[in-house]
């Protein structure tokens, strides 16, 4: 369970998240919002890639602010750019370099990165350069490193915006099947009305905070 505790966060003295308390019980929560809303400070808090200005934010019980190696190992993210993910020449590699850093066994990382590539589409570019990719067939490997790691829970910033229909409907599909609980920061109001929870973001305050079918009509209401 991730929970904030009247976490608020300013970047130097612009406070963009302003006292926010829920716990995130539910397999899948997406967080919507207009652009500026506090989405992705949101998210990276979740993780511990930022520490809140004030409160806390706790991830089955490990504090970020103290714990922050520990909370960063089981809660994956996703970031809306691959580009600052991926981190080694090949594809093949990339995935491998998560599983490297944790000392898994040659063998296991080999059948762990070869069913992390046919599971995304990206078996054949095993052996390719990854900063030849297209934007989408990146985004698709840098899910692929993230979950090869098999985090407990998975943070995903915008994973659908590079992608073309056919990628967009296999990351809405690997998402709907992650057996881990995910929180998905986006634009796409198609993708969440499967979710559980929609908590809809306005000026670093949550406004709405109900299942897609309140939720998400409640941003549309909101935006127009
Ligand atoms: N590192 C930073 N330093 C200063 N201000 C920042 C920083 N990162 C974000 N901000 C500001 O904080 C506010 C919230 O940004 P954030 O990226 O969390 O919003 P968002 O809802 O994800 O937006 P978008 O939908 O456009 O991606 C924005 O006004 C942004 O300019």
């Amino acid at each position: 369970m991730i929970e904030f505790c009247s976490v608020t966060h300013a970047y130097g003295d612009r406070a963009v998240l302003s006292d926010l308390s829920f716990r995130l019980t539910e397999r899948r929560v997406a967080i919507l919002g207009g652009n500026g809303s506090g989405k992705s400070t949101l998210a990276r808090l979740l993780n511990g890639l930022l520490v809140p200005t004030g409160g806390s934010v706790t991830v089955d019980g490990l504090d970020t602010r103290t714990d922050g190696r520990a909370v960063r190992r089981k809660v994956g993210f996703v970031f809306q750019n691959p580009d600052v993910q991926i981190v080694l020449p090949t594809v093949e590699e990339d995935v491998a370099f998560g599983l490297k850093a944790r000392k898994i066994p040659k063998e296991e990382i080999a059948r762990r990165v070869t069913a992390a590539l046919d599971r995304h589409g990206l078996a054949r570019y095993r052996h390719q350069p990854a900063h030849q990719m297209s934007g989408g067939e990146k985004q698709l490997l840098a899910i692929a490193g993230v979950l090869v790691l098999e985090p407990d829970h998975v943070v995903f910033d915008e994973p659908t915006t590079l992608l073309d229909l056919r990628n967009r409907r296999r990351v809405i599909e690997t998402i709907r099947a992650l057996p881990q609980k995910a929180v998905v920061v986006t634009h796409d109001l198609d993708m969440v009305m499967d979710f559980d929870r929609v908590l809809v973001l306005e000026d670093g305050r949550v406004v709405a905070d109900a299942p897609p079918a309140v939720a998400v009509p409640a941003y549309v209401e909101r935006l127009s």
